[in-house]
């Protein structure tokens, strides 16, 4: 498949890292006009750096559109003309909804938002998938590269922003949980790098027991609490402080936010 990708900063710049590493493609056009993120790949082969959207829309047949939601407008006026009914237009520009963008290209397109998270660089992103009228013939053909860059879950439009908020803002959300451990860790009295390697191994640890398990949390939290021992005293602790009510808020808040973006 012939890719492009227009916008390679953090996520664009991840998503290719993904391709490159797994070798996704036939032929990659990484497009923006500071291409500072992706000059490293110029020597990987059958990969071309450039600043001329236009040109890597029309070198494509897949084209990811990773700008941000203030710059995904003008952009996409800007290569319409280029864009045919064969192509297959993918968006990870949050809060911008298909209608937006069938409004810009037209509703003839195969447009699919696709939603992935950083982790995608390194083939574990959870990618949650949702596709125009148009495009439902397609989404096998996104999900078998995405399946190749972590796990995608295809979803109704209507839930693709909670999706952003749970697994795209969710890599930050997590990755504070991590930092949080890593500070009580070294209050304990680990040096800062054995606090951060006990703490990202654990969650590691965590993630991996549920989905090998398939248990719910609370069955894997029963087997850890020892009655009158010092993990319940810590969960209690942390929840008389509000630590899953804080997360829920914090989630919500988020959600809030990005239903915000989508009518800007
Ligand atoms: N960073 C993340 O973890 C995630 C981001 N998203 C969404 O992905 C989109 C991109 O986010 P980031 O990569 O974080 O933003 P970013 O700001 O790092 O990257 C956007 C890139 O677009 C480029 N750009 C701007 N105008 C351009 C133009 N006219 N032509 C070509 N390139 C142009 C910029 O130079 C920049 O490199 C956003 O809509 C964001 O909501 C979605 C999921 C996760
Ligand atoms: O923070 C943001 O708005 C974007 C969308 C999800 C991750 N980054």
């Amino acid at each position: 498949m012939k890719i492009a990708i227009i916008g390679t900063g953090n996520l664009g710049s991840s998503i290719a890292k993904g391709l490159i590493k797994n070798k996704t493609f036939t032929s990659l056009y990484l497009s923006d006009k500071n291409t500072t993120a992706v000059n490293s790949f110029n020597s990987v082969e059958n990969v071309t750096i450039t600043s001329d959207n236009v040109l890597a829309v029309e070198q494509s047949e897949m084209v990811i559109f990773a700008l941000q939601p203030k710059h995904i407008n003008a952009v996409l006026e800007s290569v319409a003309s280029k864009i045919t009914t064969n192509h297959v237009v993918i968006s990870v520009a949050a809060g911008v909804d298909i209608a937006r963008i069938e409004g810009i290209i037209g509703k003839d397109k195969n447009i699919i938002r696709v939603m992935p998270n950083t982790a995608i660089s390194i083939g574990k992103s959870m990618t949650c998938i949702a596709a125009n009228e148009k495009a439902q013939d397609k989404v096998e053909m996104a999900q078998t590269i995405f399946n190749q860059l972590g796990t995608t879950m295809v979803i109704p439009e209507d839930l693709v922003q909670a999706a952003t908020v749970i697994c795209a803002s969710g890599i930050a959300f997590w990755m504070r949980l991590v930092r949080a451990t890593t500070q009580g860790a070294i209050q304990l009295g680990f040096e800062a790098e054995q606090a951060h390697e006990l703490a990202t191994q654990t969650c590691f640890g965590a993630a991996s027991l549920l989905l090998e398990s398939g248990r719910h949390p609370e069955q894997e939290i029963d087997r850890v609490t020892t009655p009158s021992g010092c993990t319940i005293e810590g969960l209690n602790a942390m929840e008389h402080q509000g630590l899953s009510s804080a997360l829920i808020q914090g989630i919500v808040a988020s959600f809030e936010k990005i239903n915000q973006i989508k009518k800007n």
